[in-house]
C-alpha cells in the first residue's frame, strides 16, 4: 500500500458552529461548506491547513461514534486520516497482514472520498481512517 500524506485530523466537537468560530475567527482558517454524512451520523466542516486539513465533527445522533467518543473522552482528536493511493489495495494488504479493520470495504466519506477505518487496538491507540480521493 502507498500512503501519500496526512489527509486530515478529525476533531470531535459538541457544537460545530460554535467551534468553527475559534478555528476561523481566532486562527484565521477558512472553512469549506458543511456536509452531513448520514452513514457516520455526523455533520462535518473541513478547514484546509497547508497540505492537510482539520475536520470538525459534530454528532447528528446520540448513538453515533462522535457522541460516544465525547461522552467517554470529552471533545478532542478522534481520528487521523491518511490519504492512500488505492484504498481497495490497502485494505486487502492490511487484511492479509491480520490487521483489525472496522471496515473491510470502502464507505462514503465527506466530499465523495472513499474511506475505511482501522481499529485503534491495531494502531497503538489511534483510530485510523484511510481515505482515497479521485
Ligand atoms: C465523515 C468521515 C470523513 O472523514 O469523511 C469521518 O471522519 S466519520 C468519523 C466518525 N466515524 C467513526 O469513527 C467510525 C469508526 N468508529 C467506530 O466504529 C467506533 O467509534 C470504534 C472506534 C470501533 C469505537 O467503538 P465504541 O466506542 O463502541 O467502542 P469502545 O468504546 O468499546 O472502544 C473500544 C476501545 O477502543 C478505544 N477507542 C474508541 N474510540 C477511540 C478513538 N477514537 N481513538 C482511540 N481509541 C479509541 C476505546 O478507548 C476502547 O479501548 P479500551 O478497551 O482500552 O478502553
Ligand atoms: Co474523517
Amino acid at each position: 500500500m502507498k500512503v501519500l500524506k496526512v489527509d486530515h485530523i478529525g476533531i470531535a466537537v459538541s457544537n460545530l458552529e460554535e467551534s468553527l468560530k475559534f478555528y476561523t475567527e481566532v486562527l484565521g482558517l477558512k472553512a469549506e461548506g458543511t456536509e452531513v454524512v448520514e452513514e457516520q451520523k455526523v455533520k462535518v466542516a473541513f478547514l484546509p491547513c497547508g497540505d492537510s486539513e482539520l475536520e470538525l465533527l459534530e454528532s447528528t445522533s446520540p448513538d453515533g461514534p462522535i457522541a460516544k467518543f465525547i461522552e467517554k473522552n470529552g471533545e478532542g482528536i478522534q481520528h487521523i486520516a491518511l490519504r492512500v493511493e488505492n484504498i481497495e489495495e490497502a485494505l486487502a494488504e492490511l487484511k492479509e497482514k491480520g490487521v483489525r479493520l472496522i471496515d473491510e470495504k470502502p464507505r462514503y466519506g465527506a466530499g465523495g472520498a472513499s474511506i475505511a477505518f482501522v481499529h485503534p487496538k491495531a494502531t497503538k491507540g489511534v483510530l485510523l481512517e484511510l481515505s482515497e480521493r479521485k
